[in-house]
């Protein structure tokens, strides 16, 4: 278990953590890794952010994203209904504040999947937040799989590798960092980060 786990293997918290922040370079595997854990534990509940970027096929409303226009993400942000929001390669991506605080309320986990920007603001506004940086077995397979996944043309794909400079630069910020060689390994771990298991 702790092969996957880079630094020192984190001691269980004291207090369980409800709010558990998953963020990594884009193309590291964070939906895969999710999409993964949710199809043994359902219940574990996945906020579904509000983005500007267009779907890419299979992509259903309401399902992976909330897809807005420009006006209705300017709206979401002036209203204060987005418990953070960032600007990523070009598109803009929040999560709604109003589910997330309703199951923390209720006592229920929660993970977000967000950009190191968002992470910042989490950090800032829920300084008892769990989080966990995904990072990749190397730069080189980074690459590999941003373009193998084949969803965006070569130019955003430049975009999001400059950002994942800046993102891998930031890992020490984080609590804990998993390494994504085996889906599965890092699935259970965050699992466990998540007491979930
Ligand atoms: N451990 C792994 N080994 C090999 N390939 C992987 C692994 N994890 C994910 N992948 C592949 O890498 C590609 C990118 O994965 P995914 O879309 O989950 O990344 P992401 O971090 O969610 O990206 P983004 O931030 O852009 O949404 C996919 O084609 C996926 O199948
Ligand atoms: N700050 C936020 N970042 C988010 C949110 N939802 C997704 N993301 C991150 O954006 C990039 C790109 O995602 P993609 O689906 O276009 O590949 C990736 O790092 C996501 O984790 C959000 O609500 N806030």
């Amino acid at each position: 278990m702790a092969a996957t786990f880079r630094g020192t293997t984190p001691e269980p918290p004291d207090v369980r953590p409800r709010l558990t922040v998953l963020s990594g370079p884009s193309g590291v595997g964070k939906s895969t890794v999710v999409a993964h854990m949710r199809k043994a534990h359902p219940e574990v509940w996945l906020s579904v952010s509000a983005t500007t970027r267009k779907p890419r096929p299979g992509e259903q409303h309401g399902v992976h994203y909330f897809f807005v226009t420009d006006d209705e993400m300017d709206k979401l942000i002036a209203n204060g209904e987005l418990l953070e929001w960032a600007e990523f390669a070009g598109n803009r991506y929040g999560t709604p504040r109003a589910a997330v605080l309703e199951r923390l309320e209720r006592g229920e986990p929660v993970l977000l999947e967000i950009d190191l920007q968002g992470a910042r603001q989490v950090r800032e506004t829920m300084p008892d937040a769990q989080l966990v940086f995904l990072a990749p077995p190397s730069w080189e397979e980074l690459v590999r799989r941003l373009t193998g996944r084949g969803t965006e043309p070569p130019e955003v794909i430049e975009r999001r590798l400059e950002a994942a400079k800046i993102e891998l630069a930031a890992e020490p910020e984080f609590d804990v960092t998993l390494v994504n060689t085996s889906v599965e390994d890092v699935a259970r771990e965050l699992l466990a980060l998540m007491d979930v298991v």
